[in-house]
Protein backbone atom coordinates (compact mmCIF):
# COMPACT_ATOMS: atom_id res chain seq x y z
CA UNK A 1 0.00 0.00 0.00
CA UNK A 2 1.41 3.55 -0.87
CA UNK A 3 2.04 4.99 2.41
CA UNK A 4 -0.54 8.13 2.75
CA UNK A 5 1.88 10.91 3.10
CA UNK A 6 3.13 9.97 -0.84
CA UNK A 7 -0.47 9.79 -1.76
CA UNK A 8 -1.08 13.12 -0.72
CA UNK A 9 2.58 14.64 -2.51
CA UNK A 10 0.65 13.36 -5.66
CA UNK A 11 -2.82 15.04 -5.01
CA UNK A 12 -0.78 18.26 -4.05
CA UNK A 13 1.24 17.82 -7.52
CA UNK A 14 -1.83 17.55 -9.63
CA UNK A 15 -3.86 20.00 -7.51
CA UNK A 16 -1.48 22.67 -8.52
CA UNK A 17 -1.28 21.49 -11.79
CA UNK A 18 -5.48 22.01 -12.00
CA UNK A 19 -4.58 25.58 -10.39
CA UNK A 20 -2.45 26.52 -13.62
CA UNK A 21 -4.43 25.13 -16.03
CA UNK A 22 -7.14 26.80 -14.36
CA UNK A 23 -6.17 30.13 -14.61
CA UNK A 24 -4.73 29.57 -17.77
CA UNK A 25 -8.26 28.83 -18.90
CA UNK A 26 -9.97 32.14 -17.22
CA UNK A 27 -7.21 34.34 -19.22
CA UNK A 28 -8.31 32.47 -22.08
CA UNK A 29 -12.05 33.04 -21.08
CA UNK A 30 -11.27 36.99 -20.49
CA UNK A 31 -9.77 37.11 -24.02
CA UNK A 32 -13.13 35.94 -24.97
CA UNK A 33 -14.89 38.58 -22.80
CA UNK A 34 -13.22 40.93 -25.28
CA UNK A 35 -14.50 39.77 -28.09
CA UNK A 36 -18.06 39.19 -26.64
CA UNK A 37 -17.84 43.06 -26.15
CA UNK A 38 -16.50 43.93 -29.87
CA UNK A 39 -19.66 41.23 -31.23
CA UNK A 40 -22.24 42.42 -29.06
CA UNK A 41 -22.63 38.13 -28.94
CA UNK A 42 -23.92 37.18 -25.04
CA UNK A 43 -21.51 35.79 -22.81
CA UNK A 44 -23.73 32.93 -21.96
CA UNK A 45 -24.10 30.38 -24.70
CA UNK A 46 -26.19 27.63 -23.76
CA UNK A 47 -25.53 25.35 -26.41
CA UNK A 48 -21.94 25.66 -26.45
CA UNK A 49 -21.79 24.99 -22.59
CA UNK A 50 -24.12 21.53 -23.56
CA UNK A 51 -21.73 20.65 -26.76
CA UNK A 52 -18.65 20.87 -23.68
CA UNK A 53 -20.65 19.26 -20.93
CA UNK A 54 -21.26 16.06 -23.13
CA UNK A 55 -18.17 15.83 -25.14
CA UNK A 56 -16.18 16.45 -21.48
CA UNK A 57 -18.28 13.55 -19.79
CA UNK A 58 -17.53 11.28 -22.63
CA UNK A 59 -14.12 11.47 -22.34
CA UNK A 60 -14.39 9.65 -18.40
CA UNK A 61 -14.06 6.03 -18.29
CA UNK A 62 -16.69 5.63 -15.83
CA UNK A 63 -20.57 6.82 -14.95
CA UNK A 64 -19.12 8.24 -11.62
CA UNK A 65 -16.53 10.19 -13.20
CA UNK A 66 -18.82 11.48 -15.99
CA UNK A 67 -21.03 12.98 -13.32
CA UNK A 68 -18.15 14.48 -11.82
CA UNK A 69 -16.76 16.22 -14.83
CA UNK A 70 -20.02 17.46 -15.78
CA UNK A 71 -20.19 19.12 -12.21
CA UNK A 72 -17.01 20.07 -12.55
CA UNK A 73 -17.40 21.57 -15.80
CA UNK A 74 -20.79 23.39 -15.05
CA UNK A 75 -18.74 25.55 -12.59
CA UNK A 76 -15.99 26.01 -14.67
CA UNK A 77 -17.94 27.26 -17.23
CA UNK A 78 -20.03 29.29 -14.58
CA UNK A 79 -17.16 31.03 -13.25
CA UNK A 80 -15.76 31.92 -17.03
CA UNK A 81 -19.05 33.46 -17.09
CA UNK A 82 -19.28 35.62 -14.02
CA UNK A 83 -15.11 36.84 -14.90
CA UNK A 84 -17.00 37.57 -18.63
CA UNK A 85 -19.92 39.75 -17.20
CA UNK A 86 -17.23 41.46 -14.87
CA UNK A 87 -15.46 42.29 -17.67
CA UNK A 88 -18.51 44.03 -19.56
CA UNK A 89 -18.90 46.07 -16.13
CA UNK A 90 -15.05 47.00 -16.57
CA UNK A 91 -15.91 48.24 -19.76
CA UNK A 92 -18.90 50.16 -19.03
CA UNK A 93 -21.12 48.03 -21.15
CA UNK A 94 -24.54 48.76 -19.84
CA UNK A 95 -27.44 46.46 -19.15
CA UNK A 96 -30.72 47.27 -19.65
CA UNK A 97 -31.98 48.66 -16.20
CA UNK A 98 -32.69 52.02 -17.61
CA UNK A 99 -33.84 53.08 -13.51
CA UNK A 100 -32.90 57.13 -13.59
CA UNK A 101 -30.99 58.06 -9.87
CA UNK A 102 -32.66 60.81 -7.56
CA UNK A 103 -31.62 62.36 -4.66
CA UNK A 104 -35.05 62.19 -2.74
CA UNK A 105 -38.65 61.17 -3.91
CA UNK A 106 -40.98 64.13 -5.07
CA UNK A 107 -43.98 63.79 -2.36
CA UNK A 108 -44.79 67.43 -1.99
CA UNK A 109 -48.38 67.62 -3.87
CA UNK A 110 -48.45 63.90 -4.59
CA UNK A 111 -51.47 61.98 -4.93
CA UNK A 112 -51.88 58.99 -3.60
CA UNK A 113 -53.90 56.22 -3.83
CA UNK A 114 -55.02 53.03 -1.44
CA UNK A 115 -56.85 49.57 -1.96
CA UNK A 116 -59.47 49.78 0.95
CA UNK A 117 -61.47 52.49 2.32
CA UNK A 118 -61.41 54.75 4.76
CA UNK A 119 -60.04 53.61 8.31
CA UNK A 120 -57.85 50.88 6.11
CA UNK A 121 -54.20 49.70 7.63
CA UNK A 122 -52.46 50.97 3.95
CA UNK A 123 -54.03 54.45 4.48
CA UNK A 124 -52.55 54.22 8.37
CA UNK A 125 -49.02 53.72 6.51
CA UNK A 126 -49.64 55.94 3.82
CA UNK A 127 -49.72 58.39 6.54
CA UNK A 128 -47.06 57.04 8.17
CA UNK A 129 -44.55 57.52 5.04
CA UNK A 130 -46.55 60.99 3.60
CA UNK A 131 -47.61 62.44 6.63
CA UNK A 132 -51.15 63.47 7.69
CA UNK A 133 -52.17 66.24 5.23
CA UNK A 134 -51.24 64.10 1.74
CA UNK A 135 -53.67 63.86 -0.96
CA UNK A 136 -55.28 60.90 -0.83
CA UNK A 137 -57.71 58.70 -2.34
CA UNK A 138 -58.94 54.85 -2.17
CA UNK A 139 -59.83 52.18 -4.75
CA UNK A 140 -61.49 48.70 -4.72
CA UNK A 141 -58.42 46.51 -5.25
CA UNK A 142 -54.92 45.90 -5.91
CA UNK A 143 -55.23 45.66 -9.31
CA UNK A 144 -57.21 49.46 -9.52
CA UNK A 145 -54.45 50.56 -7.40
CA UNK A 146 -51.68 49.85 -10.37
CA UNK A 147 -54.28 50.85 -12.77
CA UNK A 148 -54.37 54.38 -11.49
CA UNK A 149 -50.62 54.59 -11.20
CA UNK A 150 -49.85 52.93 -14.54
CA UNK A 151 -52.80 55.87 -16.40
CA UNK A 152 -51.19 58.52 -13.81
CA UNK A 153 -54.03 59.29 -11.99
CA UNK A 154 -51.91 58.84 -9.06
CA UNK A 155 -48.24 59.20 -8.79
CA UNK A 156 -47.75 56.84 -5.86
CA UNK A 157 -49.60 53.81 -4.68
CA UNK A 158 -49.02 52.21 -0.68
CA UNK A 159 -49.74 48.27 -0.93
CA UNK A 160 -48.96 45.71 1.65
CA UNK A 161 -46.31 42.92 0.79
CA UNK A 162 -46.11 40.57 3.29
CA UNK A 163 -47.02 40.47 7.03
CA UNK A 164 -44.50 39.27 10.02
CA UNK A 165 -47.01 35.97 10.73
CA UNK A 166 -49.23 35.44 7.92
CA UNK A 167 -46.55 35.51 5.28
CA UNK A 168 -46.64 37.43 1.59
CA UNK A 169 -49.87 38.77 -0.23
CA UNK A 170 -49.40 37.23 -3.06
CA UNK A 171 -51.26 39.24 -5.75
CA UNK A 172 -49.26 42.04 -5.11
CA UNK A 173 -46.26 40.22 -5.99
CA UNK A 174 -48.07 38.89 -9.04
CA UNK A 175 -49.45 42.45 -9.62
CA UNK A 176 -45.72 43.74 -9.61
CA UNK A 177 -45.16 41.67 -12.54
CA UNK A 178 -47.81 42.30 -14.56
CA UNK A 179 -47.63 46.23 -14.16
CA UNK A 180 -45.08 48.62 -14.72
CA UNK A 181 -44.60 50.40 -11.54
CA UNK A 182 -41.90 50.23 -9.53
CA UNK A 183 -40.77 49.82 -5.97
CA UNK A 184 -39.41 53.13 -4.55
CA UNK A 185 -40.13 52.52 -0.71
CA UNK A 186 -40.85 50.61 2.16
CA UNK A 187 -42.62 51.31 5.40
CA UNK A 188 -43.26 48.78 8.43
CA UNK A 189 -45.84 49.13 10.48
CA UNK A 190 -47.20 47.24 13.27
CA UNK A 191 -50.69 45.74 13.04
CA UNK A 192 -52.88 45.41 16.38
CA UNK A 193 -56.52 43.83 15.26
CA UNK A 194 -59.99 44.40 17.23
CA UNK A 195 -62.85 42.42 17.10
CA UNK A 196 -65.11 45.00 16.21
CA UNK A 197 -69.66 45.10 16.55
CA UNK A 198 -72.14 46.68 16.45
CA UNK A 199 -72.76 49.34 20.00
CA UNK A 200 -73.84 46.51 22.57
CA UNK A 201 -72.97 43.96 20.26
CA UNK A 202 -72.03 40.53 23.27
CA UNK A 203 -69.60 37.87 21.72
CA UNK A 204 -71.95 35.50 22.25
CA UNK A 205 -74.26 36.97 20.19
CA UNK A 206 -71.70 37.06 16.94
CA UNK A 207 -72.15 34.08 14.05
CA UNK A 208 -70.24 36.06 11.49
CA UNK A 209 -67.08 37.69 11.01
CA UNK A 210 -65.84 39.79 8.18
CA UNK A 211 -62.22 40.38 7.37
CA UNK A 212 -59.36 40.65 4.42
CA UNK A 213 -58.36 36.97 4.50
CA UNK A 214 -54.88 38.27 6.20
CA UNK A 215 -56.72 39.89 9.13
CA UNK A 216 -58.45 36.32 9.85
CA UNK A 217 -55.17 34.50 9.49
CA UNK A 218 -53.23 36.38 11.83
CA UNK A 219 -56.30 36.34 14.61
CA UNK A 220 -56.56 32.51 13.58
CA UNK A 221 -55.77 31.30 17.02
CA UNK A 222 -58.62 33.39 18.38
CA UNK A 223 -61.21 32.88 15.75
CA UNK A 224 -60.38 28.88 16.36
CA UNK A 225 -62.00 29.38 20.06
CA UNK A 226 -65.36 30.68 18.62
CA UNK A 227 -64.90 27.52 15.60
CA UNK A 228 -69.06 28.12 14.91
CA UNK A 229 -68.61 31.77 14.04
CA UNK A 230 -68.47 31.49 9.72
CA UNK A 231 -65.12 33.53 8.33
CA UNK A 232 -66.24 35.67 5.42
CA UNK A 233 -63.18 37.19 3.03
CA UNK A 234 -63.74 40.86 2.04
CA UNK A 235 -61.62 42.88 -0.27
CA UNK A 236 -60.38 45.09 2.92
CA UNK A 237 -60.07 45.53 6.77
CA UNK A 238 -61.70 48.46 6.78
CA UNK A 239 -64.92 47.33 4.39
CA UNK A 240 -65.56 44.44 6.94
CA UNK A 241 -65.94 47.19 9.42
CA UNK A 242 -68.15 49.69 7.12
CA UNK A 243 -70.28 46.11 6.26
CA UNK A 244 -70.83 45.56 9.73
CA UNK A 245 -72.01 49.32 10.05
CA UNK A 246 -74.49 48.74 6.96
CA UNK A 247 -76.11 45.83 7.64
CA UNK A 248 -76.60 46.72 11.60
CA UNK A 249 -76.53 43.22 12.67
CA UNK A 250 -75.32 41.89 16.26
CA UNK A 251 -74.84 38.81 14.66
CA UNK A 252 -71.87 39.94 12.64
CA UNK A 253 -68.60 41.26 13.82
CA UNK A 254 -65.13 42.88 11.68
CA UNK A 255 -61.08 42.23 12.30
CA UNK A 256 -60.06 45.56 11.76
CA UNK A 257 -58.23 48.46 13.19
CA UNK A 258 -58.78 50.61 16.05
CA UNK A 259 -58.91 53.40 14.11
CA UNK A 260 -61.44 51.21 11.23
CA UNK A 261 -63.86 50.54 14.05
CA UNK A 262 -63.81 54.50 15.10
CA UNK A 263 -64.79 55.69 12.28
CA UNK A 264 -67.27 53.39 11.63
CA UNK A 265 -68.81 53.56 14.31
CA UNK A 266 -68.07 50.34 15.57
CA UNK A 267 -67.48 48.84 19.64
CA UNK A 268 -64.64 47.34 20.26
CA UNK A 269 -65.44 43.72 21.32
CA UNK A 270 -62.12 42.08 22.10
CA UNK A 271 -58.39 44.30 21.48
CA UNK A 272 -55.08 42.80 20.12
CA UNK A 273 -56.91 39.25 18.71
CA UNK A 274 -53.97 38.87 16.74
CA UNK A 275 -52.20 35.87 17.75
CA UNK A 276 -48.42 37.47 17.36
CA UNK A 277 -48.33 40.34 19.66
CA UNK A 278 -44.95 42.01 17.46
CA UNK A 279 -47.32 41.53 14.28
CA UNK A 280 -46.48 43.61 11.64
CA UNK A 281 -46.75 44.40 7.88
CA UNK A 282 -44.33 45.65 5.26
CA UNK A 283 -46.00 48.43 2.77
CA UNK A 284 -44.54 49.28 -0.42
CA UNK A 285 -44.51 52.61 -2.08
CA UNK A 286 -45.15 51.87 -5.78
CA UNK A 287 -44.38 54.83 -8.16
CA UNK A 288 -45.25 54.98 -12.40
CA UNK A 289 -41.67 56.55 -12.79
CA UNK A 290 -38.61 54.34 -13.22
CA UNK A 291 -36.30 55.85 -10.41
CA UNK A 292 -33.98 54.83 -7.67
CA UNK A 293 -33.04 56.90 -4.94
CA UNK A 294 -29.08 56.92 -5.08
CA UNK A 295 -28.49 56.11 -1.62
CA UNK A 296 -30.78 53.21 -1.90
CA UNK A 297 -29.46 49.91 0.05
CA UNK A 298 -32.29 47.00 -0.84
CA UNK A 299 -32.89 46.03 -4.60
CA UNK A 300 -36.24 43.47 -5.36
CA UNK A 301 -36.09 41.37 -8.70
CA UNK A 302 -38.19 38.40 -9.67
CA UNK A 303 -37.00 35.90 -12.71
CA UNK A 304 -38.47 32.80 -14.30
CA UNK A 305 -36.00 30.09 -14.32
CA UNK A 306 -36.40 26.63 -16.54
CA UNK A 307 -37.62 23.66 -14.62
CA UNK A 308 -34.53 22.07 -14.34
CA UNK A 309 -32.43 20.48 -11.92
CA UNK A 310 -30.11 23.24 -10.10
CA UNK A 311 -31.04 25.85 -12.18
CA UNK A 312 -32.26 27.84 -8.96
CA UNK A 313 -28.72 27.15 -7.41
CA UNK A 314 -26.92 28.94 -10.41
CA UNK A 315 -28.78 31.92 -10.33
CA UNK A 316 -28.20 32.33 -6.94
CA UNK A 317 -24.81 32.29 -7.17
CA UNK A 318 -24.61 35.06 -8.72
CA UNK A 319 -25.41 37.07 -5.21
CA UNK A 320 -22.76 34.40 -3.48
CA UNK A 321 -20.05 35.55 -5.80
CA UNK A 322 -20.77 38.89 -5.99
CA UNK A 323 -20.70 39.30 -1.94
CA UNK A 324 -23.83 40.23 -2.30
CA UNK A 325 -26.76 39.65 1.03
CA UNK A 326 -29.88 38.30 -0.15
CA UNK A 327 -32.59 38.98 2.49
CA UNK A 328 -35.69 37.15 1.30
CA UNK A 329 -37.23 34.89 -1.61
CA UNK A 330 -40.59 34.14 -2.37
CA UNK A 331 -42.04 32.06 -4.97
CA UNK A 332 -45.24 32.30 -7.21
CA UNK A 333 -46.80 29.95 -9.92
CA UNK A 334 -46.48 31.12 -13.23
CA UNK A 335 -49.60 31.46 -14.75
CA UNK A 336 -50.43 28.64 -17.59
CA UNK A 337 -47.23 26.43 -16.90
CA UNK A 338 -48.04 23.79 -14.01
CA UNK A 339 -45.43 23.82 -11.55
CA UNK A 340 -42.97 26.29 -13.08
CA UNK A 341 -42.43 29.28 -10.70
CA UNK A 342 -41.21 32.77 -10.58
CA UNK A 343 -38.73 33.95 -8.33
CA UNK A 344 -39.04 37.32 -5.74
CA UNK A 345 -35.67 37.98 -4.35
CA UNK A 346 -34.51 40.82 -2.01
CA UNK A 347 -31.04 41.59 -1.74
CA UNK A 348 -28.83 44.52 -0.26
CA UNK A 349 -27.05 46.81 -2.81
CA UNK A 350 -27.87 49.71 -4.96
CA UNK A 351 -28.22 49.76 -8.73
CA UNK A 352 -25.26 51.83 -9.05
CA UNK A 353 -22.67 49.16 -7.34
CA UNK A 354 -20.18 46.80 -9.56
CA UNK A 355 -21.20 43.94 -8.18
CA UNK A 356 -24.69 44.57 -8.23
CA UNK A 357 -24.67 45.48 -12.12
CA UNK A 358 -22.34 41.73 -12.36
CA UNK A 359 -25.13 39.94 -10.54
CA UNK A 360 -28.23 41.42 -12.40
CA UNK A 361 -26.19 40.76 -15.63
CA UNK A 362 -25.53 37.14 -15.28
CA UNK A 363 -29.14 36.52 -13.49
CA UNK A 364 -30.38 38.67 -17.18
CA UNK A 365 -28.66 36.57 -18.74
CA UNK A 366 -29.17 32.65 -17.47
CA UNK A 367 -32.67 33.40 -16.21
CA UNK A 368 -35.90 34.10 -18.25
CA UNK A 369 -37.84 37.68 -17.95
CA UNK A 370 -35.78 39.26 -15.18
CA UNK A 371 -37.12 42.56 -13.91
CA UNK A 372 -36.02 44.94 -11.23
CA UNK A 373 -39.01 45.64 -9.22
CA UNK A 374 -37.43 48.54 -7.19
CA UNK A 375 -33.93 49.67 -6.00
CA UNK A 376 -35.71 51.47 -2.29
O1 LIG B 1 -16.89 29.80 -25.55
C1 LIG B 1 -17.35 30.82 -25.02
O2 LIG B 1 -18.12 31.59 -25.63
C2 LIG B 1 -17.00 31.15 -23.65
O3 LIG B 1 -17.35 32.21 -23.18
C3 LIG B 1 -16.33 30.15 -22.80
C4 LIG B 1 -17.29 29.32 -21.99
C5 LIG B 1 -16.42 28.27 -21.25
O4 LIG B 1 -16.10 28.52 -20.10
O5 LIG B 1 -16.05 27.28 -21.88
C6 LIG B 1 -18.01 30.19 -21.03
C7 LIG B 1 -19.25 30.69 -21.24
C8 LIG B 1 -20.08 30.29 -22.37
O6 LIG B 1 -21.41 30.08 -21.97
C9 LIG B 1 -19.55 29.14 -23.07
C10 LIG B 1 -18.28 28.66 -22.86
Amino acid sequence: MIPLSEIREQLDEIDSQIVRLYEKRMELCAEVGLTKIASGKKVYDKEREMQKLATLSQMASNEFNQRGITELYEQLMAMSRKLQYQILTEHGVIGKTAFIGIDSLDKKGARLVFQGVEGAYSQAALHSYFGEECDSFHVQTFRDAMETLEDGLADYAVLPIENSSAGAVSQVYDLLVEFENHIVGEIVLPIRHMLAGLPGTKIEEIECVYSHPQGLMQSARFLDEHRNWQQISVANTAIAAQKVLKEQKKTQAAVCSEYAAKIHHLEILKEGINDNSNNSTRFIIVSNQKVYLKQAGKISICFEIPHESGSLYHILSHFIYNNLNMTKIESRPIEGRTWEYRFFVDFEGNLNDAAVKNAIRGIREEARNLKILGNY
